[in-house]
């Protein structure tokens, strides 16, 4: 493979080494940085096959995405087109928090969880303060580097590049994590997409292992319904105006604090805890402390396993073709290829809150008093970049070519 010529300079700038994998968005390849001597991590995003290539929109967005600078956020290094694909250069990162849950030789305190859980969230309150939602936090997207530091990574690139196709096959996983507004279908959702998942995280932290693995949308939402209780209109009164609002049997909510003894969850996005309010939750600042990063024990090599093998089966089974009243019978076998397949994002979210102690510190619902509504938005087509536009764009955007 070309790609994989340890002589080779991609730009003038960056000395490509081996791959290290591939994701939704193309391949990512470690290379040196020979401005700075610095490793680098270079996502290189396909951009050939498709029609609208690299536009305008998405390029001020990395740019948008360039200047998030903070310890919990990998920093965007450099964003530049190359032979048909964008590249973005990362910081180097050394492991990732799934390898981190499935390293059986890593004992997790709580502590430890508290600490990267506590990151997580301070990652996400700049970007959302920011006004970037992630909307596809999953372990594998929290890089973790040789300071213990954890970051987020792939911030916003569902937005700049399109939501992540779900239908190839190692995108299902983020199921796992996706609230259920984005499962009943919302159009305007807002930056509980990120709590959502944090929560789920949060979970997977204690029990080291994905809390809830639905093997379909409609599985998904069976999964959360029977951990939590069907929602019920006066919990989430928008659920029934969702787009793919489907009704599942009535499950009533099980005592959670079985299962999370210091954990509350309620049905309502508008209700659904903010990441500022999350992180001032008393479960931050009460013994045991977060553990300090540079202490939390890492895996030795970079991760081999992934989630592939902890995958269920279990799943509810839907009764009727896909439709608005559909009658979804949660905790049976089945269903597969339904109307809530694909990737759509809605604004209704179960309020997952996290509490130390009691029901959540600060335990009033807070409303969202930012309109998020425009992360909802699908950009329109715009001109696409062709490489007579480059200097010019450079000029603009002050992005290094
Ligand atoms: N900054 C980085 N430093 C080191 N390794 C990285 C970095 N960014 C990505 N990787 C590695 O490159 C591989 C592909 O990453 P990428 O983020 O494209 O996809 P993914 O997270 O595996 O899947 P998905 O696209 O579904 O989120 C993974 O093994 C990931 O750990």
């Amino acid at each position: 493979m070309a790609e994989l010529d340890l002589s080779k300079k991609v730009a003038d700038r960056y000395l490509k080494r081996e791959v290290l994998g591939e994701g939704t968005y193309g391949v990512v390849y470690k290379a040196i940085d020979t401005k700075t001597g610095q490793t680098v991590a270079i996502k290189k995003i396909r951009l050939g096959k498709q029609k609208e290539g690299v536009n305008f929109t998405a390029l001020r967005e990395i740019k948008l995405l360039k200047e998030l600078k903070d310890p919990n956020i990998i920093e965007l290094i450099d964003a530049f087109p190359h032979k048909g694909n964008l590249h973005l250069v990362f910081e180097f990162m050394e492991t990732d928090l799934e390898a981190v849950i499935r390293d059986r030789n890593i004992v997790l305190s709580p502590s430890d969880i508290k600490s990267y859980l506590q990151m997580t969230l301070k990652g996400l309150a700049i970007c959302h303060k920011k006004w970037v939602l992630h909307r596809d936090m999953k372990p594998n997207n929290l890089l973790i580097g040789s300071n213990g530091q954890l970051k987020l990574a792939d911030f916003g690139l569902a937005r700049v590049f399109g939501s992540p196709d779900r239908r190839f096959t190692h995108q299902v996983f983020a199921r796992w994590y996706r609230a259920p507004e984005l499962l009943f279908g919302t159009k305007q959702y807002g930056p509980g997409v990120d709590v959502w998942a944090a929560a789920c995280i949060f979970a997977e932290l204690l029990l080291r292992r994905p809390f809830l693995q639905g093997s379909s949308d409609i599985d998904q939402l069976g999964k959360i319904f029977a951990a939590f209780g069907t929602p019920s209109a006066s919990q989430w009164p928008d659920m029934i105006f969702l787009p793919d609002y489907v009704e599942y049997q009535h499950v009533p909510a099980p005592p959670l604090r079985s299962l999370f003894p210091m954990a509350n969850v309620t049905y309502d996005p508008k209700a659904r805890i903010s990441v500022p309010q999350a992180l001032e939750h008393r479960y931050f600042s009460s013994a045991p402390l977060p553990t300090d990063p540079v202490k939390l024990s890492r895996p030795a090599p970079k991760k081999e396993s992934k989630v592939s093998d902890v995958i269920s089966n279990e799943g509810p089974t839907v009764l009727s073709p896909p439709r608005k009243s559909r009658r979804v019978m949660p905790g049976r076998d089945g269903s597969e290829g339904n109307s809530l397949q694909g990737d759509k994002f809605d604004d209704s979210v179960v309020s997952v809150r996290q509490a130390a102690g009691d029901n959540m510190g600060k335990n009033e619902p807070a409303p969202m008093s930012l309109d998020f509504s425009l992360f909802g938005l699908k950009p329109p087509n715009r001109p696409t970049i062709t490489s007579a536009d480059r200097s010019h764009l450079k000029r603009k955007l002050d992005l290094e070519f």
